[in-house]
């Protein structure tokens, strides 16, 4: 579901009407939904699909991991999915423990951002460029204190 994520975005950079219409294009690109668990070496399960130019992964990783050790691994699942010279952009909450929906309270991994740099370089990933907006006001779903972006280019195999 990407409506939080632009709601987010919009908040952010105050242009609500450019965000939605980039949703509805976004969303009209959608091909296929798959289940993915990037705790699995297969991430796919059974399904297998061409290595991509482009993967996008927002605030997932560390919903998903206990700890840096599975947050590595978890880099090396998805790095399968994309082709050597392909780019994963990700966007990642930093310092956050939890994050609420509904009633239902989430723990999250602590991160920051070299931590992020660090294991993704460890999963063979050339960071290319980061950003890191800190959080404009006090949140009541979240502990988090900065968004991090960024770009990361998967190294070819030595
Ligand atoms: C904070 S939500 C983010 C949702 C959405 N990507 C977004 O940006 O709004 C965290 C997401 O991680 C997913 N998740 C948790 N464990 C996972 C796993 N092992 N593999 C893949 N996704 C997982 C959850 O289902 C949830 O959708």
């Amino acid at each position: 579901d990407w409506t939080p994520v632009v709601k987010y975005v919009c908040e952010l950079e105050g242009d609500r009407e450019k965000w939605a219409e980039k949703e509805e294009k976004l969303r009209n690109k959608v091909k296929q939904v798959l289940k993915c668990d990037v705790s699995k070496s297969s991430v796919l399960g059974p399904v297998s699909l061409p290595q991509a130019d482009c993967l996008l992964s927002t605030l997932c990783l560390e919903a998903a991991c206990k700890d840096l050790t599975s947050y590595r691994a978890a880099l090396k699942n998805i790095s399968s999915l994309l082709k050597p010279g392909g780019h994963l952009v990700m966007m990642t909450v930093l310092k956050e423990t939890y994050y609420i929906v509904g009633q239902k309270r989430f723990s999250c991994l602590y991160l920051e951002k070299e931590s992020v740099v660090e294991a993704l370089s460890e999963a063979g990933f050339e960071v290319q460029c980061v950003t890191v907006m800190p959080k404009r006001s006090e949140s009541t779903f979240s502990d988090f204190e900065a968004v991090q972006s960024l770009v990361a280019c998967k190294q070819p195999a030595e």
